[in-house]
């Protein structure tokens, strides 16, 4: 799983993953994490998602990152924004108003770019990923979020032997063994999306989880 496929994918336009609406999950959970408005979140492998309107719209400022200069120029496109674009380190960097997004490699990010992040929100980031990026994602996101802040996970889980990702699985005790100790895992909810008619594998769900700064407490 590398650059070129997910840029041949936005290329084909082979875009299941994105939602036409806000993940419904979003808003009924945002809350746990408590974030102040006017705050910043970091929205990880951002592609053109709905959801970082709907922060906005809550009165927070979002920073994205995105591979694809694609799915970055149709989400300011679509939505009739007029970003202003330039170079910050490997990135290009397109701002309009409270909305940043980072065109380019998240394993690029070198934490600068990270600073004043008070929430995480990574729905589909961490299962477009395979299990060695995974590790190497968490590890990245542990070194550039030094100060622990909250985060909103959504996975999904599956057999994985059923069916290749992405989207790839990611149970629970993977979450924990990616995330702890350095923050504390709280497993919100499971949601059986077969009961939507979304796939007809014996067993897929979605899980949502909040991620906690663990002091040890
Ligand atoms: C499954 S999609 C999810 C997009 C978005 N989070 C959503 O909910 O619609 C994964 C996205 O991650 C992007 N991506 C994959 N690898 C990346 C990387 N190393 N750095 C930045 N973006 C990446 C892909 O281009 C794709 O848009």
């Amino acid at each position: 799983m590398n650059q070129a496929y997910w840029r041949q994918r936005w290329q084909e336009h082979r875009i299941g993953f994105h939602r036409p609406d806000v993940h419904p999950r979003l808003p009924v959970f945002w809350d746990r994490l408590q974030v102040a408005q006017e705050s910043t979140v970091f929205v990880p492998l951002c592609g053109k998602s709905l959801d970082l309107l709907w922060l906005v719209e809550q009165g927070y400022r979002v920073r994205g990152v995105e591979l694809s200069p694609i799915a970055v120029q149709e989400f300011f496109q679509e939505h009739n924004l007029h970003p202003q674009v330039d170079s910050v380190g490997a990135f290009q960097r397109w701002q309009a108003g409270p909305i940043e997004i980072f065109c380019g490699d998240f394993f690029d990010l070198t934490g600068t770019e990270l600073q004043g992040i008070a929430a995480v929100y990574d729905r589909a980031a961490l299962i477009a990923l395979p299990p060695e990026l995974r590790r190497a994602y968490a590890v990245k996101l542990q070194d550039m979020l030094p100060h622990r802040p909250p985060i909103l996970l959504i996975t999904l889980d599956y057999p994985q032997e059923t069916r290749q990702g992405p989207p790839f699985a990611v149970a629970e005790t993977e979450v924990c063994a990616l995330y702890q100790p350095y923050w504390a895992v709280e497993h919100l909810s499971s949601i059986d999306l077969r009961e939507a008619g979304s796939t007809d594998f014996h067993r897929f769900e979605e899980l949502v989880f909040v991620l906690r700064r663990d002091d040890g407490s």
